[in-house]
């Protein structure tokens, strides 16, 4: 085995919101501790990990649809840990170019900066964000406009052949969604200030970032007591994705449709992109196999919170 996938959601409140209630604690760290023993038996050498950006690395004055770090470093949102990431740049190199030859544009960064999206899987499967070398791939989740699911199965495809070529055992991390609607501003929506960090919102002040933070805290407070206008997340559209990363033919993805995608399960559910990114290249090692499968609307999380294990299925079967 050469290649196998974890894809979870991610949410900033995980430990920085207010405490979950004791069976969603218990649940998770069940969840979280069968994705470590998963991951451990695996044995990585190498991850590759799809990730969105929450406006803290990626702007609209320049938003690719993706884009490769040969370099990275965490900028410590919602206190989680800053700085470098282990990217193995040289390799960067060869996967960006190796998507370019697949015909499909890819931007690159020598000074990609990542935020909880990328860096929340690797502390909890790693314990830390520079325990093992990650190429990450930025997917855009979050700004208008969206590229084709297509186009996101095209570019996990091509990765995933590229990783399958390598002499190196490659987690696949596909990191976000499922349905979500938190308070993150949307150009279309925004305010002028509101759009100024949008437009170039690279190192705010610690006061705007503490704004930033409390004003998700508390609409997350507001989410779990029911006087919340965010749109409430959809277990039923979340688990017919779940269903369809599960079904190992990728050209499913194809079918959803970004305006379809925000009116059922909200504004940040493009972040799923991250997963159908990631299951398609591991779609392109041939058939697999999920093997854990965790769903549970949590309010607290403003996050329909998925996790899904998956591994090329054994010759033989
Ligand atoms: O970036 C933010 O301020 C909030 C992000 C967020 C909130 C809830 C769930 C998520 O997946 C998020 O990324
Ligand atoms: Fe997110």
């Amino acid at each position: 085995m050469t290649v196998a996938l974890v894809a979870m959601s991610h949410s900033p409140l995980l430990g920085a919101g207010s405490p979950l209630p004791a069976d969603i604690d218990r649940e998770l760290t069940e969840t979280f501790d069968t994705a470590r023993a998963f991951v451990r038996e695996f044995d990585p050498t190498l991850v590759i990990s799809f990730a969105p950006d929450h406006y803290n690395g990626f702007f609209h004055e320049l938003m690719p649809p993706f884009c490769v770090g040969f370099a990275a470093e965490s900028t410590g949102d919602y206190d989680s840990p800053t700085g470098p990431l282990d990217v193995p740049g040289d390799l960067a190199a060869s996967l960006a170019q190796s998507v370019l030859d697949a015909d499909v544009d890819v931007a690159i960064s020598r000074r990609m900066i990542v935020d909880h999206g990328a860096v929340q899987p690797l502390e909890i499967l790693f314990g830390g964000i520079d325990a093992i070398p990650v190429i990450p791939v930025f997917v855009n989740g979050l700004a208008q406009p969206f590229a084709p699911m297509r186009r996101v199965r095209r570019l996990g495809e091509a990765i995933g052949r590229f990783a399958a070529g390598l002499d190196e055992r490659v987690l696949l991390i596909g990191s976000g969604g499922l349905s979500h609607d938190p308070p993150v501003p949307q150009w279309a929506t925004a305010t002028d200030v509101q759009r100024r960090l949008l437009l170039d919102g690279k190192n705010p002040t610690p006061q705007a970032r503490a704004a930033r933070e409390q004003r998700v805290k508390d609409a997350a407070a507001e989410f779990v007591v029911g006087h919340s206008t965010m749109r409430d997340l959809n277990p039923e559209w979340d688990n017919r994705f779940l269903d369809t990363c599960a079904a190992g033919d990728p050209q499913r993805f194809d079918d959803y449709h970004h305006a379809e995608m925000t009116a059922a399960a909200g504004s940040s559910a493009h972040e799923v992109r991250s997963w159908v990114a990631a299951f398609s290249a591991l779609a392109a090692s041939g058939d697999y196999q999920v093997s854990t499968r965790y769903y549970r609307p949590i309010r607290e999380l403003i996050a329909g919170f998925g996790l899904l294990t998956a591994a090329p299925t054994p010759t033989g079967h």
